[in-house]
C-alpha cells in the first residue's frame, strides 16, 4: 500500500471537536485538509509536560515507526508554539473506558472483554518483541473504531530500549497512572522491563471486568501503598462468580508480585483462554451500536465531571474542616511510616470521594487531590486532572516526591502571584512538633519557641494571598521543623529511597523560603530564563545596597554634608524574600547613580533575552540530534526486520 505523506504545519489541519483530555494533552478530531482524511490529533502541552523536549520528540518519532494493526501509529508529528502536535489515526469509537463509563458502568461482558485483551495483547507482544516498554497499559488508552479493531494507543510515555545494553534495559524514570503501575515501578531503587506492563494488562483485565481499575477510588498514597504492600488484587470469589477459571487464571498470572514469574506476551498467547478466543469485530461493533458520535459522548462526560466537580467542592470543605480537627488531635496525615500509612489507608472506604479544591495558577502538587481548578483573574484557565505520579529530577522546579501533579506555566507564577501547594508532613509523635494542650484547648508545642505556635494546618498547606484561614508559608516554623525532622526520623527507615527525596524536596522548599538557609547546589543550570528573573533582581537590590553602604561611609568620612545617594529598600515578596523592586524613601539619587541603575536594568533585560535566545538554540540543537539519532534508530530497525 502506498505510503501517505501528512504535512507537518498546522494550517494544514482544521481542528474540529475535542475528543478526549490526558494530563497534558487534549486530542481533537481533525481533517487533514490535503489529504481530505479524518484523523485524531493530540496537542501535548510541552510547557507543562514533566518531560525534557528530547525525550517526548524521541518518542513521538518512535511512535511513528510503529506497524502493528493493533499499535496506534503517528502519522507524524511537529511543533507549534509550545505544543507537540501528534497526528495519529481517528478511532471513532473512542477508548474502552469511555465506552465503559457511557454504557458498562459495572464492566463489559467477558466475550467483549476476551476479544479486547486479546488485541491488546497482540499490540503488547509487538512492542516487546521491539523491546520497548508502553508503561500506560489501560483502559483508557485502548481505542476501538466502527469497523471493529481494536488498539493500544499513547504509548508517548513508553521508553525505547533499543539495543543499549541491559542497564539500559531496565528503566529507572517512573511514568504512568499509579492503579496500573507495578509494584516495582514504584520502589525507585529497583528498574522494571517489560514485565510491568504484564502487571498493568492484569489491572486492565479487572477494569474491564469492573468497569474500574482496583483502588481507583482511593487516594494516590493508598494506591501505592496498597500496591507495595497489600496482596495482588484478583477476582473476587464471590462478586466475580460469572467469570470463567481462564479468566481468572489470566489475571492471578499476570498480577503476580514477583515481576520474574509474570508470563510474557508469548506465554500469555499460548494460553487456551486467548487460543480460543478469535477475533470478532461484530462483537466489538457491539460495544458502540446506538451510541452517538464520540466528540458529542466526550462532552457529555466532560459535563458529567463539571457537575461533580461542584458536588466534590463541598465535599472539600467538609475535608478540610476534618483534616483540621484530625491535626489538633495530633493525628498523624502525612508521614512515610509504612505502618502508619497502612493504618491511615485502611480508615478510607471505597465509597470515598476524593478532594476537589479551587486554587490559582502555578505549579500544583496535590497527593489527596484529584483536580485542581487554575484560575487567573477569576477565569477558569486550566482544570488539572491530577492523575500521574511523577518523580522529578532534582534540578527541575518541584521537589522530588510521589503524589498527584499538575503543572501550570511556572511563568505565571511569576505574573500572578497565587496560592502555593506544598506537601504537608505532620507527625504528632515527634516531640518538637505542636501536640495537643489540653488546658489551653489549642495547639502547644513541648518546644520551646513554639508555644504560640497555632496553625490550623489542612491536609494541604497552602499559601496563597486569599485564605485567611490558612497559614503563610515563610512563617510556618512547624513546617521547617517537621521537614527537618523527617531527616532524623526516616534515616534508617526501610524506605530509605524516600528519605533522599524527602530530604531533596526539603531543601528546595527552604531554599524556596529563605535562599540564605541553604548553600545552593553546584551544577544547577537547568531552571527556566523567566526563574532568573527573582535573581537578577537580587543582584539589582545588593547594588543598590551597596550604594547604601557608600553613602553612610561617606557621611562618616564628611559629616554635615549633603549625602545624594539613593536610599535603598527591599520589599519582599515572595517566600524567598526576593526583592521585587527598588525603590527612593528619602534622598533622590543624582543623575549619576540613576543613569547607572538604569544601565544595570538594561544589562538585566538584555541578559534575560540573552538566556532566553540561548535556551532556544538549545531547544533547536536537541531536536536536531534528536532526529539524527532517530533517523539511525529507523536504519537499525529496517535491518533488524529484514533479519526476520
Ligand atoms: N487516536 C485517537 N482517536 C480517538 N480518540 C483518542 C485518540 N487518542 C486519544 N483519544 C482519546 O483522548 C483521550 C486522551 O488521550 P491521551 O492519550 O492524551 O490521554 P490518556 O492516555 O487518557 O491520559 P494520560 O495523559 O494520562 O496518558 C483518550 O483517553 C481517548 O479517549
Amino acid at each position: 500500500m502506498e505510503k501517505k505523506l501528512f504535512p507537518t504545519q498546522a494550517s494544514d489541519y482544521d481542528l474540529l471537536e475535542e475528543i478526549g483530555r490526558g494530563a497534558f494533552a487534549v486530542v481533537y478530531r481533525a481533517i487533514c485538509k490535503p489529504l481530505n482524511q479524518t484523523v485524531a490529533v493530540k496537542c501535548l502541552d510541552l510547557d507543562s509536560c514533566n518531560s525534557n523536549l528530547t525525550n517526548v520528540y524521541a518518542e513521538a518519532q518512535l511512535m511513528s515507526l510503529v506497524d502493528h494493526p493493533n499499535i496506534i501509529k503517528s502519522y507524524c508529528s511537529f511543533i507549534v508554539d509550545h505544543f507537540l502536535w501528534v497526528v495519529m489515526p481517528y478511532m471513532d469509537g473512542g477508548s474502552c473506558l469511555h465506552i465503559m463509563k457511557i454504557r458498562y458502568p459495572e464492566g463489559l461482558p467477558e466475550p467483549m472483554i476476551a476479544v479486547i485483551l486479546k488485541e491488546t495483547l497482540k499490540g503488547l507482544d509487538y512492542l516487546h518483541r521491539q523491546q520497548q516498554i508502553h508503561r500506560d497499559v489501560k483502559a483508557g488508552n485502548i481505542l476501538i473504531d466502527t469497523s471493529g479493531a481494536v488498539k493500544l494507543g499513547d504509548f508517548g510515555t513508553s521508553a525505547c530500549m533499543f539495543n543499549r545494553g541491559d542497564r539500559e534495559r531496565c528503566r529507572k524514570t517512573v511514568t504512568g497512572s499509579p492503579c496500573w503501575m507495578a509494584p516495582e515501578m514504584l520502589e525507585e531503587r529497583y528498574g522494571y522491563d517489560t514485565s510491568a506492563d504484564i502487571w498493568s494488562f492484569g489491572i486492565t483485565a479487572l477494569e474491564l471486568a469492573h468497569g474500574h481499575a482496583p483502588f481507583s477510588k482511593f487516594p494516590p498514597q493508598k494506591v501505592l501503598l496498597m500496591t507495595l504492600t497489600s496482596a495482588a488484587p484478583c477476582l473476587n470469589p464471590d462478586k466475580d462468580k460469572n467469570f470463567s477459571k481462564g479468566f481468572k487464571d489470566v489475571v492471578n498470572l499476570c498480577l503476580n508480585k514477583e515481576p520474574s514469574k509474570r508470563p510474557t506476551t508469548e506465554k500469555l498467547l499460548k494460553l487456551s483462554y486467548f487460543k480460543q478466543t478469535k477475533f470478532n469485530s461484530t462483537l466489538v461493533q457491539k460495544l458502540l451500536n446506538g451510541l452517538g458520535p464520540l466528540w458529542e459522548r466526550e462532552k457529555i462526560l466532560r459535563d458529567k465531571d463539571a457537575a461533580l466537580l461542584a458536588s466534590k467542592k463541598s465535599a472539600f470543605l467538609q475535608e478540610e474542616e476534618k483534616s483540621r480537627n484530625e491535626y489538633k488531635r495530633g493525628v498523624s496525615c502525612w508521614n512515610f511510616d509504612i505502618e502508619s500509612l497502612k493504618d491511615e489507608a485502611a480508615t478510607i472506604h471505597d465509597d470515598d470521594t476524593s478532594v476537589v479544591s479551587e486554587i490559582d495558577p502555578v505549579s500544583v502538587n496535590a497527593p489527596n487531590q484529584d483536580e485542581v481548578v487554575l484560575r487567573e483573574g477569576g477565569e477558569v484557565r486550566q482544570r488539572l486532572i491530577l492523575n500521574k505520579i511523577y518523580f522529578r529530577k532534582p534540578f527541575e522546579r518541584e521537589p522530588q516526591q510521589f503524589g498527584r501533579f499538575g503543572v501550570f506555566d511556572g511563568d505565571l507564577e511569576l505574573e500572578s502571584p497565587g496560592w502555593h501547594v506544598v506537601r504537608p508532613v505532620k507527625n504528632s509523635e515527634d516531640a518538637r512538633l505542636p501536640t495537643i494542650d489540653e488546658d489551653k484547648g489549642r495547639t502547644g508545642s513541648t518546644e520551646k519557641g513554639l508555644d504560640n505556635f497555632d496553625s490550623p494546618t489542612s491536609s494541604l498547606i497552602m499559601d496563597g494571598p486569599a485564605g485567611d484561614h490558612l497559614k503563610r508559608y515563610e512563617d510556618d516554623k512547624e513546617y521547617k521543623r517537621t521537614i527537618l525532622s523527617l531527616e532524623q526520623k526516616y534515616k534508617d527507615n526501610p524506605l530509605s529511597s524516600r528519605y533522599d527525596s524527602a530530604v531533596q524536596s526539603r531543601d528546595a522548599e527552604l531554599r524556596e523560603m529563605d535562599p540564605g538557609l541553604l548553600p545552593s547546589k553546584s551544577g544547577v543550570s537547568c531552571a527556566p530564563a523567566s526563574n532568573l528573573a527573582p535573581q537578577l533582581k537580587t543582584l539589582l537590590l545588593q547594588t543598590a545596597k551597596q550604594y547604601e553602604v557608600l553613602a553612610d561611609l561617606l557621611r562618616i568620612a564628611s559629616p554635615g554634608e549633603a549625602m545624594s545617594m539613593p536610599l535603598c529598600t527591599m520589599h519582599s515578596e515572595g517566600p524567598s524574600g526576593q526583592c521585587s523592586e527598588v525603590s527612593n524613601l528619602a534622598l533622590e539619587p543624582d543623575l549619576n547613580t540613576r543613569h547607572q541603575i538604569h544601565e544595570l536594568q538594561i544589562k538585566i533585560a538584555s541578559l534575560t533575552h540573552e538566556l532566553t535566545f540561548v535556551k532556544q538554540r538549545n531547544m533547536q540543537l536537541e531536536r536536531q540530534l534528536n532526529a539524527l539519532y532517530n533517523k539511525q534508530e529507523e536504519e537499525r530497525i529496517k535491518q533488524e526486520a529484514e533479519k526476520y
